[in-house]
């Protein structure tokens, strides 16, 4: 990650929008281990992210990270308090939002267009707007012209562009990203990021990006929620906050 990271001067386009999201009281716990007195797990939780803020979430390891963005996506259900995407209460995995993963799980027997586009098998489009919005993405993450080729055929770099095309072809109002570009080398690590702002910039999205690397944090987030230990310790504007700040607060 480069200090010279800048967010692109775009016109933001019209559709979609960010949607807001609301965590009131919200608390998960794994079960009771026999050697840990407080159950591990997340909580209790209160934070709201405006529509199209872009949230970096950070922590060490078992800080509760993981276990925020599966409650977010929908893979876990809150034990107390509640998740609302908009007014709506979250109830599982929603069509209003999309999960980037660190590895790319993308399906080797289909292309890369074929990848894009399974998301949208779901959303009934008429096939030559599903085309259309393939290569629409497609062109978006930098991967013009790559609809016919392989998975196999791709750079990590490319498979994790494959990954968020799938993610941002069905236009989500929340885009939830887990390490996105740890295993990815320096260079492309701050060409994706620097991509990623682009996207943002020009969809409005909302984002909530979790990564333990504090640096990568602020170049992107507008915001930082720091966790340990399962609770937030920190939350304020990324400009406001510094590297040495972030990892005294984390290391106390
Ligand atoms: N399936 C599980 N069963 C029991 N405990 C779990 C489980 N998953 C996570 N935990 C515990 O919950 C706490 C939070 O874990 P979580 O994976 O959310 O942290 P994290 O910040 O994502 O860590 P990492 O950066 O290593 O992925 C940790 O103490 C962890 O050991």
């Amino acid at each position: 990650m480069t200090a010279t990271m800048t967010r692109p001067a775009r016109t933001a386009s019209t559709a979609p929008q960010g949607i807001s999201l609301t965590l009131d009281g919200v608390t998960y716990r794994y079960g009771r281990s026999r050697t840990a007195t407080t159950p591990a797990g997340l909580g209790p939780v209160d934070l709201r992210v405006q529509p199209g803020e872009f949230l970096c979430v950070v922590g060490p390891s078992g800080s509760g990270k993981s276990t925020l963005l599966s409650l977010l996506a929908g893979f876990l259900r809150p034990q107390t308090g509640e998740i609302r995407l908009g007014d709506t209460p979250l109830r599982g995995p929603d069509p209003r939002l999309t999960l980037v993963q660190q590895e790319p799980a993308l399906f080797p027997w289909r292309t890369v267009a074929g990848n894009v586009a399974f998301g949208l098998e779901r959303q009934r489009l008429p096939r030559a707007e599903r085309t259309a919005r393939v290569e629409d993405t497609l062109r978006l993450v930098g991967l013009e012209g790559y609809g016919p080729r392989r998975v196999h055929e791709l750079s990590g770099g490319q498979r994790q562009r494959v990954s968020l095309a799938r993610a941002l072809a069905v236009q989500p109002q929340l885009l939830l990203l887990d390490e996105p570009f740890s295993a990815l080398d320096d260079r492309t690590r701050t060409v994706l990021s620097d991509e990623l702002l682009g996207i943002w910039w020009e969809r409005k999205v909302t984002v909530v990006f979790v990564t333990h690397n504090l640096e990568e944090a602020l170049a992107l987030g507008q915001r930082v929620v720091a966790l340990r230990g399962g609770e937030v310790v920190l939350d304020g504007p990324a400009r406001e906050l510094s590297v040495g700040q972030l990892r005294e607060t984390l290391e106390e």
